[in-house]
């Protein structure tokens, strides 16, 4: 007779089905939209499931970019703000196990380019939300909300993934004796946000407690720690409406922040129809204008400075258009267009001497736009291509000028994309914050990372499985082979 393979037992079978899903269900899931004025990105995080309320570390599992532009572009057709977001979600679902969709959050948030339509049409602003939620609602998540973040919250949320992926929060304990690592307004890095429609700065100083200007104030405790950090969102300063407000100026014939030999016919309508820009509009027939490049970097410097006012400041310090800044402390991570940008231009490293980096963008201001078309335009949306110069202008004058940053400085200024495999931005930050992941007291074990919890999980499984097995084994009846006695 043909020997039974153990392995065919339904006994053995149920356990090895329930020892997978044990470990498949060991992680949690969330998702966040971060509906930008430029693009929509969709970013899965996962972390261990037993660890929600603890030290548990969450990891971004994936990232999905939406197509087209952003959902505040969408005024005239608003279902197509929500169509636009379907592939993603639908990704979405093909990187999250199935058991898991209806426990796993979804989140989105919507920042400055919706502020800006909020404040032009506040309807259609509704009318955009309301075709994205009902895209959301219609995947098996469990949907917790599209909402207009506050610059504020951006900011501060930007902060806390930084310095979370960082492990910056943390409180280290060994062999029963804790000890601080890092901790505190000390080692808190600083963070800096470029978009295309606000920019942000959020640090912690010790000169900075709320009580002047308690507008640019948010507190935490977290991890057992109190924080108060220092935040501001300027609106209409993300690198996009920036260049509108640099092109209303009286230098928009011939501008010095584009190449010499560039030589568009633009409408009007593109430049101005924002609420950033809207009071200036020329009173003129034309509908249109011939942009016209110069490649100057230190014209191209004072046509941006001219964007800041410096005029005012009713407190003991400013960064500019009379907000308040405490100074500058530690280090800081310069995430998005920051690092879109630079990365581009190659000048991410900041050990390199603020005077060769202005240097080196001078010379790139100064090539012709015949030679940087015929060198990137394979690689690189002509679109953006036009733009470097005046971009990378724009970050040194607004990190100069607005923030303060000094060549000495300088180089406490980290150009960042990606923290351990997730990506700078406040996404991270608002889905911890969200889901109480992050506790006011300190944890009593150290934190162990998504990866380190799963093998350990891992290795246990196994070792369950290995000696359920044995035992299985020793239990089985055995043939007698010694000869029986009768
Ligand atoms: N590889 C890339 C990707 C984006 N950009 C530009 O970087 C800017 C900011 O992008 P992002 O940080 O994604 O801004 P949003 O989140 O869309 O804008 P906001 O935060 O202001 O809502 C945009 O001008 C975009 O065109 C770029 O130059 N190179
Ligand atoms: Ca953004």
């Amino acid at each position: 007779m043909k020997e039974k393979n153990p392995w065919h037992r339904p006994v053995t079978i149920i356990i090895t089905v329930i020892g997978v899903i044990a470990i498949v269900t060991l992680v949690t899931y969330g998702i966040v939209l971060d509906a930008g004025s430029s693009h929509t990105s969709l970013y899965i995080y996962q972390w261990p499931a037993e660890k929600d309320n603890n030290t548990g570390r969450v990891e971004q599992k994936h990232h999905c970019q939406v197509a087209g532009k952003g959902i505040s572009s969408y005024t005239a057709t608003p279902y197509k703000a929500g169509e636009s977001l379907i592939s993603c979600l639908k990704e979405a679902k093909e990187n999250i196990p199935q058991k898991m969709h209806p426990e796993t959050p979804l989140y989105l948030g919507a920042t400055a380019g919706m502020r800006l339509l909020k404040l032009e049409n506040s309807s259609a602003s509704d009318e955009v939300f309301k075709a994205v939620e009902k895209t959301l609602r219609g995947f098996p998540f469990s949907y917790q909300g599209a909402r207009l973040l506050a610059g504020q919250e951006e900011g501060a949320f930007g902060w806390v993934t930084v310095n979370y992926l960082d492990d910056r929060l943390t409180q280290v304990s060994m062999g029963g004796f804790k000890y601080t690592s890092v901790h505190g307004n000390e080692s808190a890095k600083g963070a800096l946000d470029l978009g295309g429609a606000s920019t942000q700065i959020s640090f912690v100083s010790d000169e900075y407690n709320g009580s002047e200007s308690p507008d640019n104030a948010v507190s935490f405790r977290l991890y057992g720690y109190d924080y108060t950090l220092y935040t501001h969102s300027f609106l209409c300063y993300g690198k996009d409406q920036a260049l509108r407000l640099a092109l209303s100026g009286p230098t928009a014939i011939m501008d010095p922040c584009f190449h010499k030999g560039y030589n568009e016919t633009k409408h009007y309508a593109a430049v101005y129809d924002s609420p950033c820009v809207s009071d200036q509009k020329p009173q003129i027939v034309s509908e249109t204008f011939i942009h016209l490049g110069g490649g100057n970097f230190t014209q191209c410097q004072e046509v941006i400075k001219s964007v800041f006012n410096f005029t005012s400041c009713r407190y003991s310090r400013c960064s500019f258009n009379g907000i308040f800044q405490p100074p500058l402390q530690g280090q800081f991570g310069a995430f998005s267009a920051y690092f879109f940008v630079m990365n581009f231009l190659n000048l991410t490293d900041t050990s390199v001497p603020l005077k060769t980096v202005m240097q080196k963008l001078s010379d790139y201001c100064a090539t012709p736009w015949t030679q940087v078309c015929a060198y990137f335009k394979h690689d690189i949306p002509l679109k953006y291509l036009a733009e470097y110069c005046f971009s990378g202008t724009y970050i040194l004058t607004l990190m100069m000028e607005g923030y303060n940053f000094t060549s000495e400085t300088y180089s406490s200024i980290k150009y960042i994309q990606k923290i351990k495999n997730s990506d700078a931005g406040w996404t991270l930050g608002y889905m911890l914050n969200l889901t109480n992941m992050i506790p006011a007291e300190a944890p009593d074990s150290p934190p162990l990372t998504y990866t380190s919890y799963v093998s350990v999980v891992t290795v246990m499984a196994i070792l369950l499985f290995v000696i359920f097995i044995l035992i299985l084994y020793s239990l089985w009846p055995k043939c007698n082979t010694e000869p029986k006695i009768i």
